[in-house]
């Protein structure tokens, strides 16, 4: 099985940043709801430049440092969208469900905002988070960011997350919770995962408890995974599928190669 080392994504280079594409804004704040009134305590240090909610690891926001905003690829964020709307078309990400994001650079990612109908996604729902999860621009985002932060953490390579709730993924991630993953085998379709060139491979989807407390969540799959990067995707129980790729089109591929291959499972238990 390869490794996840290289980055290939159109529009991002070696170190991930965007290279292509006319930038379009993402819904720019200036230091979060209460605006740049001065707060108690906060040092000229800790403040953040223009454009951004708050001081972040990305730009320092020393003050005098250039306005800088956060901006996204037009290219990105229409393949963004259009995962998200290609998932919910296909019966994955039904009423509200769901989450997608797409790497920005080593600091940063763009997310889809919480609670929103994945069908009807527009640009202004996408904001741009660093790499803890934390907001850069308004808005709230997914309620499962950390879950998508643990991965760019740990997988340089990896540019694009899809979290999917289909009903194969849900099922049959409750059922096989006790052994704790799914196993995927001999399907002609396992070809579609990056790296693989013969049914004859058998992968495993691990399979963790659900948690309420995602950041909870996250780091238990951080503790379990690792930099793992032999791992295609994984199961939350009762819940959902989280899957990626090197680019978008390479996560699109993986979402609908393994919804495929868990609905195949799970016809054949019937
Ligand atoms: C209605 S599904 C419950 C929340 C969830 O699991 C999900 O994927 C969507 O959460 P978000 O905050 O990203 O809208
Ligand atoms: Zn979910």
């Amino acid at each position: 099985m390869r490794r996840f080392g290289r980055v290939s994504s159109a529009g991002i280079d070696e170190s991930g940043r965007a290279t292509e594409g006319r930038p379009i804004p993402v819904e720019i704040s200036v230091w979060g709801p209460r605006g740049q009134q001065s707060r108690p305590g906060l040092s000229s240090e800790d403040r953040p430049a223009a454009g951004h909610a708050r001081a972040c690891s990305c730009c320092p926001g020393r003050v005098g440092s250039s306005v800088q905003e956060h901006r996204l690829p037009e290219s990105a964020a229409a393949t963004l969208l259009s995962l998200a709307s290609r998932c919910h078309a296909r019966g994955w990400a039904q009423a509200t469900s769901g989450n997608f994001s797409v790497r920005l650079d080593a600091h940063r990612f763009v997310i889809t905002k919480s609670g929103l109908d994945k069908g009807a996604l527009r640009a202004e729902d996408l904001l741009v988070v660093d790499l803890e999860g934390s907001p850069l621009t308004e808005g709230r985002p997914s309620a499962e960011t950390p879950l998508h932060a643990q991965i760019y953490r740990r997988r340089p390579g990896i540019t694009a997350v899809a979290h999917t709730h289909s009903v194969a993924a849900t099922v049959l991630s409750r059922a096989l919770l006790a052994e704790g993953y799914v196993v995927l085998s001999g399907f002609e379709m396992l070809k579609a995962l990056v790296g693989i060139n013969t049914h004859e491979t058998s992968i495993r989807l691990p399979i963790f408890p659900n948690d309420q407390d995602v950041p909870r969540l996250a780091a238990q799959v951080d503790a379990e995974l690792g930099d793992d990067d032999c791992v295609y995707g994984y199961l939350l129980a009762g819940h959902g599928l989280y899957t990626w790729g090197e680019n978008v089109n390479e996560a699109a591929r993986h979402v609908e190669a393994i919804e495929f291959l868990l609905e195949c499972v799970l016809h054949g238990r019937r």
